[in-house]
């Protein structure tokens, strides 16, 4: 951000002033200015001030400065600035009759574009620079030389500038360079790209001299409202604005490609309209032009206004805290400044100021105006127009591309002209000649634009040459890229191939995990059942937290667990088939196994009674008074009971029991006898034994070492029956402990489990045991 510059002149007094006594109150120096100290002691007594008043701007310049001095030391800067693409705004403020249009425009300048004379500018310019007469121009006229002079300078760039001039009058804007028939229609303002405001349909004239400039100006001034005020008998009664647009072009190369850029600035010099009270602007008798006392009142009020409020917009733009909504459109002169006073424009503001302590209070207004406006920040950037340059250059191309046309076309003539000639020399068999034209001829094939065209048409050729050139080039670029891109396009297709393999090994890969979260998700659910329970036994007195390697042991146990746990449910299936197969032979067995049986059983029982059933088995109490069987009643019954079981060993394929006992069954079978032995009465006991005894007596005799084999495999057998008991009982509890640790099995599982485990092997021992007793 870029604060404005404001500057400030004052003028000496003129004759009229001098003649009135007016008193100069204004000392200015450097970049100050403050009351004298006579005109303080007065303003003092007066009571308009209190202190002595200093004000500081960028340049103050007093009564012996000149216009060109005004120049190199304020506008020259903004003039520079602008041959680089920055825009520039010049502004004269000031109250009427101060000296706006004496700076804009100089002394004698302003003299005969009243006069419309301005033939001899060249002159006047030249003359007042010998004489050191350097208010004779005024800054704009300095400003547009010192443009034409660093144009003229700059050999590598090309510059455009066009003019325009127009007025704000009544709050309407005319445009000064049309003609006296259109001059009445007012223009009307567009907004731009970048929604400034712009006038539309504003003439343009291209100028390539200072005379150029000052054709423009005259034309301008002559249509330019004037009127005469008390305090100015030339007075401006309008805003005006002299804008230059200047188009550089650079054909300097910046990069590769012989990229040619451009910068476009614009400079407003304005001249506004002096201020001053309605009531204190007579107008004077003799006033010619315009002597309508209502129009003067508003012109003057339409001035007014336009100044109130450009001071306005300033003072809003200076706040500490700016409002969001400044009103520009209040007035044309706002609208019309402002991307001056905010857009990318270098401003600078000229304040010119009345000398006369009779003018206090205006010169005062002036001042406050300029002290706002220095405050004010505009953002001040390069224009630099590529696509313009671009346009610029293409447009030249064109031209030149038409008039090799034109050149081939001129050629081709030429040929033919000469091919007729030809013809016509060979009908005449002329060699000398033919010879002679063949020399001409190639000649003006390695010359023909030489011989042919003038200066110009040669430099076009020249041109034309290089441009073909240049597009061979292109075309050779062109070939080149076209190869890059058919292989770009291979390699595209063959990554999209591999994109499309890779998408569908990615789809391959999603169903995986998903699968694979699913089990996941059962084994978290799996673990999460085994730390609930793990948290059920942590609440344990017994229970002990363990390390790794400890888990680690247990687990394989547990393993080892399962297995026999397998091992055992499979045991239990085979057995379980066994007894399926079986229950049909238990459930129904033969009258003869039935009769075998008992009568084996009561066999059983009486040799029990004997003494062959050990101490340890008989769970039951022996009764007191038991009476010993004979000895030979033993006999014959060891003998009967011999015979059975031979019997039954006979018809062992018969008999499922002998076949396939099971412990159950050898139990009930002992419990039977027991039952037996305790129910029956002694007697019968006595008299069954005796019969029995009586039958088989003689028998027992004869097979007494039988007996006693029997009786001791017997013995074995209950022997064995019992520790398997106990065996079975004790094998149970640690086998239903080890896996009621290992596992969590039903208790009630486990014991059918190993009991059925136990009970296979008891049965197949006592299968044994029964089968070698039965031999
Ligand atoms: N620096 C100066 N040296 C000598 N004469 C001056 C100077 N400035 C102004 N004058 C003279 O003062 C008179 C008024 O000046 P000018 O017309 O430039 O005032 P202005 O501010 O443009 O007034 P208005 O706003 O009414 O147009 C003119 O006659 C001019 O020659």
């Amino acid at each position: 951000m870029e604060k404005i510059s404001v500057c400030l002149r004052i003028r000496p007094l003129n004759q009229k002033e001098i003649n009135d006594n007016e008193i100069v109150a204004w000392d200015a120096n450097d970049s100050k200015i403050q009351l004298n100290k006579i005109c303080l002691k007065e303003l003092i007594g007066q009571k308009k001030v209190v202190n002595s008043l200093i004000y500081e701007f960028n340049n103050c310049y007093g009564q012996q400065a000149d216009n060109y001095y005004l120049f190199s030391t304020s506008v020259k800067q903004v003039i520079m600035q602008s041959l680089d693409g920055i825009n520039g705004t010049v502004i004269m403020y000031g109250q009427t009759g101060s000296g706006k249009t004496f700076t804009m425009l100089g002394k004698r300048n302003q003299e005969m574009l009243y006069q419309n004379n301005n033939n001899n500018i060249q002159q006047l310019i030249k003359d007042s620079f010998a004489n050191n007469q350097y208010n004779d121009v005024g800054i704009l006229i300095y400003s547009m030389m010192e443009l034409f002079k660093q144009i003229n300078i700059d050999e590598k760039r090309q510059f455009e500038i066009k003019c325009s001039y127009y007025e704000i009058y009544n709050e309407f804007i005319y445009d000064l360079l049309r003609e006296e028939n259109e001059l009445s229609e007012p223009l009307i303002f567009g907004t731009d790209y970048r929604k400034e405001f712009v006038i539309k349909n504003i003439k343009e004239f291209n100028v390539t001299s200072i005379e150029d400039v000052i054709s423009c100006i005259s034309k301008g001034e002559k249509n330019r409202h004037y009127a005469e005020t008390i305090l100015n008998h030339q007075s401006s009664r309008s805003h005006t604005i002299f804008k230059v647009l200047i188009s550089a072009y650079s054909n300097e190369s910046e990069e590769e490609e012989n990229f040619t850029f451009s910068t476009e600035a614009c400079i407003n010099f304005i001249d506004l309209a002096g201020s001053e009270k309605i009531s204190s602007s007579p107008i004077s008798d003799d006033n010619n032009r315009n002597s309508n006392r209502k129009d003067r009142n508003k012109e003057s009020s339409a001035i007014n206004k336009s100044l109130f409020f450009l001071t306005r917009v300033i003072a809003l733009k200076t706040q500490k805290v700016p409002p969001q909504h400044i009103p520009y459109r209040n007035s044309t002169l706002t609208k019309l400044l402002k991307s001056s006073l905010i857009g990318n424009f270098k401003t600078l503001i000229l304040l010119s100021i009345n000398p006369g302590l009779s003018q206090y209070d205006q010169t005062q207004s002036t001042l406050r105006f300029g002290l706002s406006a220095k405050l004010v920040e505009s953002k001040v950037e390069q224009n630099v127009n590529f696509d313009a340059s671009y346009s610029n250059n293409q447009q030249k191309l064109n031209q030149l591309i038409q008039k090799n046309k034109q050149n081939e076309k001129i050629i081709s003539d030429q040929q033919k002209i000469i091919d007729s000639l030809k013809q016509q020399l060979q009908s005449l068999n002329c060699s000398e000649i033919l010879t002679n034209i063949k020399q001409t001829e190639l000649q003006l094939v390695s010359k023909p634009s030489v011989s042919q065209f003038n200066e110009t048409d040669v430099s076009l050729l020249e041109k034309t040459q290089e441009l073909n050139t240049q597009l061979q080039q292109e075309i050779e670029k062109n070939v080149l890229l076209e190869k890059n891109c058919t292989e770009l396009h291979k390699r595209l297709q063959k990554s999209n191939e591999q994109i499309l393999t890779y998408f569908n090994s990615h789809k391959e890969m999603e169903q995986q995990i998903k699968e694979l979260k699913v089990q996941n998700e059962k084994y978290e659910k799996l673990s999460q059942n085994a730390l609930n329970r793990l948290s059920c036994y942590e609440g344990q007195p017994n229970f002990k937290k363990f390390s790794l390697e400890e888990l680690q042991n247990l687990e394989h146990q547990i393993q080892q667990c399962l297995q026999d746990i397998k091992i055992e449910k499979q045991r239990r299936n085979s057995f379980q088939q066994l007894n399926i197969d079986a229950m049909p032979l238990f459930t129904q067995p033969t009258e003869t196994l039935r009769s075998d049986r008992s009568s084996a059983s009561q066999d059983f029982r009486r040799i029990e009674e004997e003494d062959s059933i050990p101490k340890s088995y008989k769970k039951t109490p022996k009764k007191e008074g038991k009476q010993i069987q004979p000895k030979k009643q033993q006999q014959s019954y060891f003998k009967a009971t011999s015979n059975r079981l031979s019997t039954l060993s006979n018809n062992e394929n018969k008999s499922p029991l002998l076949k396939k006992p099971n412990l159950r069954d050898a139990k009930n079978f002992v419990k039977k006898i027991q039952d037996d032995k305790n129910q029956k009465p002694k007697k019968i006991q006595q008299d069954e034994h005796r019969s029995r005894s009586n039958e088989s007596h003689q028998q027992q005799e004869s097979q007494q070492p039988e007996q006693h084999k029997l009786k001791s495999d017997i013995q074995s057998l209950a022997d064995r029956l019992y520790s398997l008991s106990e065996k079975f009982q004790l094998n149970r509890d640690s086998r239903v402990s080890q896996s009621r640790k290992s596992t969590n099995m039903n208790r009630t599982d486990i014991i059918y489990e190993t009991e059925s485990e136990l009970l296979g092997e008891s049965r197949t021992t006592i299968h044994k045991s029964n089968r070698s007793a039965m031999k």
